[in-house]
């Protein structure tokens, strides 16, 4: 009846657990020494054409110069040797970025793989739970390509069929640490296949300087800072609605200023208009004049402003209806952009309740009907909880900077976000390291991003209003306020 195994069971087992596992001894066989010769000169051969196939430059700088020796003598191998290293030198000192391209990089890759990587590859994965140790064989995610920029080692991992993008989410903190990074965030790559990103630095750790006005009137995307690979950050406001979260000294007005920085032209052009609602009196009242008629700062007049707001939104889908699906600014239908500092004050910290209604109302009808007419809404807040702002889900495109809890993290930027590697809970919050840093994530990508957005200091803000005010040409505002 039973299928008789090989090998003799462990006699007189004594155990006091009811489901202990019987335990059997394997069979020894006898395998003769020419069998395992070859075995392991198969091994020899297909990890040597392996390495050759892997590695075929490393291979040549070795073996170059070895059948140099081996065909003329050591002096000719000793050139062969000196001349490609004074040139790379040279190159590696004066051509630093090309040489890092083609070099540089490459180089490291390979020794950050061969040190970190796949020396610790199988304890970090089996410790984590992402690999599994059964019956004396590891079944381990396998690690097909490393490749190092100038902040990040960047992992390309095949996951073990059967996990899920959650179960690496879910251990960011051990493979940061098993690998000795600061952090790990995971990315989807294609179906079965995950892109891990290990920062070795902050390139975001320095202040931007403001982001120059732009020389062309354009409603965006606005430069507003930089992404952590060095490359502009651009933000849309056009054709969506931004909500930044940050506690205090986070550096939301950073944000503002410089989507107001970069629409400066379009404003002069009259192509956009920026409608400022300051409740806290604070961030947007330094530059006033940008705005004109339309700044507003004690709740009433917050009310009226967003009020208008949502008539000029109606009145243009009326016109547009059956006409026209997208907005396109011009300077009888300028794109509106509504700004609000700290929208809780307006909001769930209001104590009339009409005037609360009255805002709410406004606010969640803007975010829901307003960007296919050309008005937007870009909104700061410092407390994120659901009670507090309660339409934070109508805003497409989320910014969180430095918040106080992880749980908030979620909160702003949506279910997964903070195991996916956003950790705004632990931005620093020393302000010339941390202020202006943030995660964004779009409408349109699953997948946070970090970017540190350029400071707009008091000088920048005055010398932005003495532009807009000075020669130009004023512009046509709505009938609001
Ligand atoms: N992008 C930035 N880069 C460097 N430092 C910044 C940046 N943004 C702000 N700071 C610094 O941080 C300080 C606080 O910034 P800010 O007032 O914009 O924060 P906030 O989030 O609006 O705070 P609050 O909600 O209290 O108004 C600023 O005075 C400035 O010194």
């Amino acid at each position: 009846m039973f299928k008789k195994l090989p090998g003799d069971e462990a006699q007189h087992l004594v155990s006091t657990t009811p489901d202990t596992a019987v335990v059997f001894r394997p069979a020894v066989v006898q395998t003769p020494a020419i069998v395992t010769l070859v075995i392991f000169a198969w091994r020899l051969l297909v990890g040597a054409v392996r390495l050759l196939w892997r590695h075929p430059i490393a291979s040549a700088v070795v073996a170059v110069p070895g059948v140099i020796w081996t065909m003329y003598d050591w002096r000719a191998a000793l050139i062969a040797v000196t001349a490609p290293v004074s040139v790379l030198i040279p190159w590696a000192f004066f051509e630093r970025t090309s040489f890092n391209r083609w070099i540089g990089w490459r180089l490291l890759a390979w020794w950050r793989l061969v040190w970190v990587y796949r020396r610790h590859w199988q304890p970090v994965m089996i410790v984590s739970g992402l690999g599994r140790h059964v019956r004396g064989r590891d079944y381990l995610p396998r690690l097909i390509r490393i490749r190092c920029t100038f902040w990040a080692d960047v992992l390309t991992v095949k996951m073990i069929s059967g996990q899920s993008v959650k179960d690496w989410a879910d251990r960011i903190d051990h493979l940061a640490h098993g690998f000795g990074a600061t952090s790990c965030r995971v990315t989807v790559e294609r179906s079965g296949r995950l892109r891990l990103t290990f920062p070795r630095c902050d390139p975001l750790a320095v202040p931007l300087p403001a982001v120059a006005i732009p020389a062309e009137a354009s409603v965006g995307p606005i430069e507003i800072g930089k992404q952590e690979d060095g490359s502009p950050y651009r933000l849309k406001v056009h054709g969506t609605h931004v909500l930044i979260a940050g506690a205090t000294g986070a550096g939301k007005g950073s944000f503002l200023w410089s989507a107001i920085r970069g629409l400066l032209p379009a404003m002069r052009a009259g192509l956009v208009q920026v409608w400022a609602l300051d409740p806290k009196l604070m961030e947007l009242s330094f530059g006033r004049a940008i705005f004109g008629d339309h700044y507003a700062a004690d709740p009433a007049a917050c009310a009226d402003l967003l009020e208008a707001a949502v008539k000029i939104m109606q009145e243009r889908a009326g016109r547009f209806a059956g006409v026209q699906r997208n907005h396109i600014p011009t300077t009888e239908d300028p794109f509106l952009l509504v700004l609000v500092d700290e929208v809780a004050f307006l909001t769930a910290y209001q104590s009339d309740k009409g005037l609360k209604v009255r805002i709410s109302a406004a606010l969640a009808t803007l975010t829901t009907q307003g960007r296919a007419v050309g008005v937007g809404v870009m909104a700061a807040l410092q407390d994120p909880r659901k009670e507090v702002m309660n339409i934070r889900n109508l805003f497409p495109d989320k910014i969180a900077l430095r918040l106080d809890e992880s749980e908030q993290v979620d909160m702003v930027l949506g279910d997964g976000a903070r195991d996916r590697g956003a950790l705004a809970d632990l931005i620093s919050p020393r302000p010339e390291q941390g202020a202006g840093v943030a995660y964004v994530r779009l409408e349109s990508s699953p997948d946070p991003i970090r970017v540190r957005a350029a400071y707009v200091s008091d000088t920048d803000i005055r010398d932005m209003a003495a532009l807009f005010t000075g020669d130009t040409t004023p512009i046509e505002m709505g009938d609001a306020a």
